[in-house]
């Protein structure tokens, strides 16, 4: 049912607001949604622990690396789970070096426009079914866990949290809004680890004022379960990260830029591990260059390098990218940047695996 809906008659003088909005339709609630597809008991232990398994990693108690891997976006159920079979081998055969979260990417923030992800436009034929969206990806989301792994999702819009966060593990806050007080607000609220990306220009002390803002408490404008309007009061998220993930001026995985950016969180007061994003501006968008990052970055954590707690990658079942769209698609490729395909991805987890194992022995 549409609450409002614009015609082409040219606005009057008098008409002071909803001059360029089209139509205002409501969505189902956080709680209808949630109420259709609980989340049960089996599936909340496994987002508690390995919530903690997470926080221990990123606070030095536990050595091995998070590695956040699967999608640039999720656009085919179908695809992403059977991805997540195969994921959940490689997870378990890692399991005492490596904590595999799965990269399950709903909602992608765009330089300007292009599809805006699963949620936005299921379809992706501009219907914007974002009802069907929101039950797609909890779906989704419930299949990946009943795989057996762990969740990670970028939060871009304000409210979409209250559908799917109970599900997810660990969360980020994306280059383009980590300096958004609205993004660090949420962030301040959610349940769950949180990494803020370095700004596309590069700079990386907006990612570690994010996670200071995000710390702290704060009061905002929010929504309830319900979706009506609310005032929302938080404590503060301790759980918050940077992640580098490379800018305009170039990559900044090195060991350099790593020690800086180790230096200006030990300024803020922050624990001195990171995240490092193997993908975007740290590989030009390369999939085949994303694998010889980190495998470079493997090398730092074989060398010892202790600020090196995570690292994410971009991988799906096929190589490369390919335009979305409503036609016929490459089962398993991405629709949005390109990922290395599935063998490459279990090559590069097997080095970060060992490389893991090299860090323990030398700092033993
Ligand atoms: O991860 C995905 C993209 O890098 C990000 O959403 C920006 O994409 P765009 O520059 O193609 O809009
Ligand atoms: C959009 C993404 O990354 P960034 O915010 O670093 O561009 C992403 O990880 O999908």
């Amino acid at each position: 049912m549409s609450l409002f809906v614009g015609d082409d008659t040219p606005p009057t003088r008098t008409q002071t607001s909803d001059i360029h909005v089209r139509s205002i339709s409501p969505l189902p609630n956080p709680c209808t949604i949630i109420k259709e597809m609980p989340l049960g008991d089996d599936r909340a232990q496994l987002v508690s622990r390995s919530r903690d398994e997470v926080r221990a990693v990123l606070n030095g108690d536990d050595d091995r690396l998070v590695v956040v891997v699967g999608p640039c976006s999720v656009h085919d159920t179908e695809a992403a789970l059977d991805y997540a079979s195969r994921l959940a081998v490689e997870a378990e055969k890692h399991r005492d070096d490596l904590l595999v979260v799965m990269r399950m990417y709903f909602e992608k923030p765009r330089t300007t426009v292009g599809w805006k992800g699963l949620i936005n436009d299921p379809g992706m034929d501009e219907t914007y079914d974002i009802p069907r969206g929101l039950r797609l990806a909890r779906s989704v989301l419930l299949g990946v866990l009943d795989a057996g792994l762990p969740v990670g999702c970028e939060f871009l819009e304000p409210t979409s949290p209250q559908y799917i966060a109970d599900t997810v593990t660990w969360g980020a806050i994306g280059a383009r809004t980590t300096e958004s007080q609205v993004h660090r607000q949420l962030a301040s609220g959610l349940s769950m680890p949180i990494g803020f990306k370095n700004a596309t220009d590069g700079n990386v002390q907006v990612a570690i004022d994010g996670c200071r803002a995000a710390r702290s408490a704060q009061v905002f404008f929010g929504s309830d379960p319900d979706g009506h309007a609310a005032l929302v009061s938080t404590t503060g998220n301790p759980d918050t990260h940077v992640i580098l993930r490379g800018g305009r001026k170039g990559p900044n995985y090195a060991a350099d830029n790593i020690a800086d950016a180790v230096k200006l969180l030990a300024k803020a007061g922050l624990p001195q591990s990171l995240m490092v994003d193997a993908s975007h501006a740290n590989s030009g968008k390369s999939h085949i260059r994303q694998a010889e990052v980190a495998t470079e970055v493997a090398a730092m954590v074989a060398d010892g390098n202790a600020g090196i707690s995570g690292v994410m990658l971009e991988s799906f079942l096929v190589a490369g990218r390919q335009e979305p769209g409503p036609g016929e698609l490459v089962y398993g490729q991405s629709v949005t940047d390109a990922c290395m395909d599935f063998a490459t991805t279990a090559t590069v987890l097997d080095t970060l695996a060992s490389a893991v194992r090299s860090r323990r022995q030398r700092l033993a």
